[in-house]
């Protein structure tokens, strides 16, 4: 199965992180996920993250990090997600495609119903 890659962002708010969720119309709906997306051709990881973020948030963000990359199946497709750290830096914060948005600490972001694939990352991230 061909591994479709795809970026995310755990983006800060002063002390706050930043979980949307997916709307009842897109796969995995209702799942809380980092936002970001697939990259496409020609495209940088950075270049796709700073990309999605400011198409489904409307926010422009400072990448800090790299995370460890996931591969996750799905039962009808497959991801390599890339997730990133980043601060947010400017904009008003609209959610173009996702139905709700929460800026939550680290104990609140666990209580959330994710989608699979974050996961690994989630862990990763509450750690450091
Ligand atoms: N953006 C994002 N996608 C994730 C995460 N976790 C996860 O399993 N995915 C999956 O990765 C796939 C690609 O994400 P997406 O739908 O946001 O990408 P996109 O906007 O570029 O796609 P599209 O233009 O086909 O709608 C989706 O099937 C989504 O379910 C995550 O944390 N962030």
């Amino acid at each position: 199965m061909k591994i479709i890659p795809v970026t995310c962002a755990i983006v800060k708010f002063d002390d706050k992180i930043l979980a949307v969720q997916r709307s009842e119309t897109m796969k995995l709906p209702l799942k809380w996920e980092f936002a970001g997306g697939k990259i496409e051709e020609g495209e940088t990881e950075i270049e796709c993250i700073k990309r999605e973020i400011s198409e489904e948030l409307n926010i422009h963000i400072e990448i800090k990090e790299k995370l460890t990359p996931v591969i996750h199946k799905y039962p009808d497709f497959k991801i390599k997600l890339i997730p990133f750290t980043a601060d947010y830096v400017s904009g008003e914060l609209k959610l173009k495609e996702h139905s709700d948005f929460v800026l939550a600490n680290k104990q609140e972001l666990i209580n959330l119903d994710w989608a699979e694939a974050d996961l690994p990352i989630l862990k990763e991230f509450i750690e450091l």
